[in-house]
């Protein structure tokens, strides 16, 4: 893999380069709640723009569905990443369109410009591999190179991430150095035992990877959105909660192999309920009750693990070599939600383990919840990308960089 500091020494000045990041920060309406992935590709845009580099950011946000919608505007990413540039981002109002040539053309040397959306085209994500290939000609015609720097989503099939760098020569971009770096290590020299903790609320993304998990982590601890299609699958109901249906014969199948393996696979004993999903604007007051895991009542559905699965949990966590922690176990945003999240990642600081947190959201919750980031062994931007990795899959995203 090509690194950035190769195109550095080859020479940027007056070229257009396009860099594709991950931007794919936490919104309150159009407030930034956590700018952790925006200051995650800073050092490779500095770097850029002070080798006299006409620098194309372009990332996504959210899940649009393949058009325009204001609500995942990547505009207030581009205001906060001209504030902590300290300097001018021009933005573009579309991604391929008259306004992104327009401000393309624009920039001078050393300048920075951010493209709207690459979601609200539905080449982006297409399954079609000539529609995404039209959609990545359309971006290849903004720039000259390619920097790719959003490690959390090298693990999506996507024209930014994987058509367009074989266009353009292609480099990796310091985030995405330093991510491929630290979890090298974790599949290579890994120390146990090695403890696994998945929670969050991307279920079908990440129950699927349960299945190489189960090779190589000691102990599975789940929380989160995820934990209720395996109380499911054991025969508990779990009235409202987030289900996953199709994956309850494969999440069964797990339950069997964990045990039959020597797997520790830990599961709630206990969750918080309510009848509603708590409003995550007002924070109003949710007053969820503990319940047992096999007995939520119909009509209601589970929000965080309750306060037994967080000691059960920091006891699962104390005696860790190596914790890889994606998803948070709760609804952190919201304070009655937050005590399981905030219970893991105490766990965390109090073992000796090298810890490694992965994902915007959880990340996020770490940063949000108020523990100091630097006591953490890595963070990762990337959940589902890093968990892939740690799978061994081929990233698309890597793969595209590599040759
Ligand atoms: N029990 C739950 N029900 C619904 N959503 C949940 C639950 N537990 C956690 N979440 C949500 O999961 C989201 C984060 O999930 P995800 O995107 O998978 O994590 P990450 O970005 O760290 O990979 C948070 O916004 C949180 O509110
Ligand atoms: O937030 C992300 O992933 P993560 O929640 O697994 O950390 C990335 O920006 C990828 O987004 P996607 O899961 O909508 O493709």
């Amino acid at each position: 893999m090509k690194t950035i500091d190769e195109l550095l020494a080859e020479g940027v000045a007056g070229k257009r380069v396009f860099v594709r990041a991950d931007l794919n920060v936490p919104l309150a309406g159009t407030t930034i709640t956590d700018d952790g992935r925006i200051r995650a590709v800073l050092p490779t845009v500095k770097a850029l723009a002070e080798a006299g580099a006409r620098v194309v950011v372009a990332s996504h946000l959210g899940r649009p569905k393949g058009a325009p919608d204001p609500a995942f505007s990547l505009a207030p990413a581009a205001a906060r990443l001209g504030e902590l540039l300290g300097a001018e981002v021009a933005f573009a109002t579309d991604t391929v369109g008259e306004s992104a040539q327009a401000v393309v053309a624009g920039l001078g040397d050393g300048q920075v410009a951010v493209v709207e959306n690459l979601r609200f085209n539905a080449g982006e994500t297409s399954k079609d591999d000539a529609e995404r290939a039209a959609f990545a000609d359309r971006l290849a015609a903004l720039a000259d190179v390619y920097v790719g720097d959003g490690f959390g989503a090298v693990h999506r099939k996507h024209a930014s991430v994987f058509d367009l760098p074989a266009k353009l020569p292609h480099y990796a971009g310091y985030l995405i150095a330093t991510e491929v770096g630290v979890l090298k290590k974790l599949t290579d020299e890994v120390q146990r035992p090695y403890v696994v903790a998945l929670g969050g609320a991307k279920v079908s993304d990440k129950l699927a990877v349960i299945d190489e998990l189960l090779g190589k982590a000691d102990r599975l601890l789940i929380g989160g959105g995820m934990a209720y299609t395996f109380l499911k699958a054991k025969g508990y109901e779990i009235g409202n909660s987030l289900l996953q249906e199709d994956q309850i014969p494969a999440v069964q199948e797990y339950l069997e192999r964990a045990e039959k393996n020597g797997v520790e696979l830990v599961l709630p004993v206990d969750t918080l309920v309510a009848a509603d999903f708590p409003d995550l604007k007002t924070k109003a007051p949710a007053n969820p009750t503990a319940v047992a895991a096999d007995a939520i009542p119909a009509g209601q559905q589970g929000l965080d693990i309750g306060p037994e699965t967080r000691k059960l949990y920091a006891s699962k966590l104390a005696d860790a070599a190596t914790v890889f922690w994606n998803g948070p176990m709760g609804v952190f945003e919201h304070p009655d939600y937050a005590e399981g999240t905030k219970a893991v990642a105490q766990a965390l600081l109090d073992s000796p383990a090298f810890t490694v947190v992965g994902g915007g959201d959880s990340a996020a919750a770490v940063r949000i919840l108020g523990f100091d980031e630097t006591a953490f062994g890595h963070i990762s931007t990337g959940g589902g990308a890093s968990l892939e990795y740690l799978e061994g899959k081929t990233l698309p995203g890597l793969a595209a960089l590599e040759d």
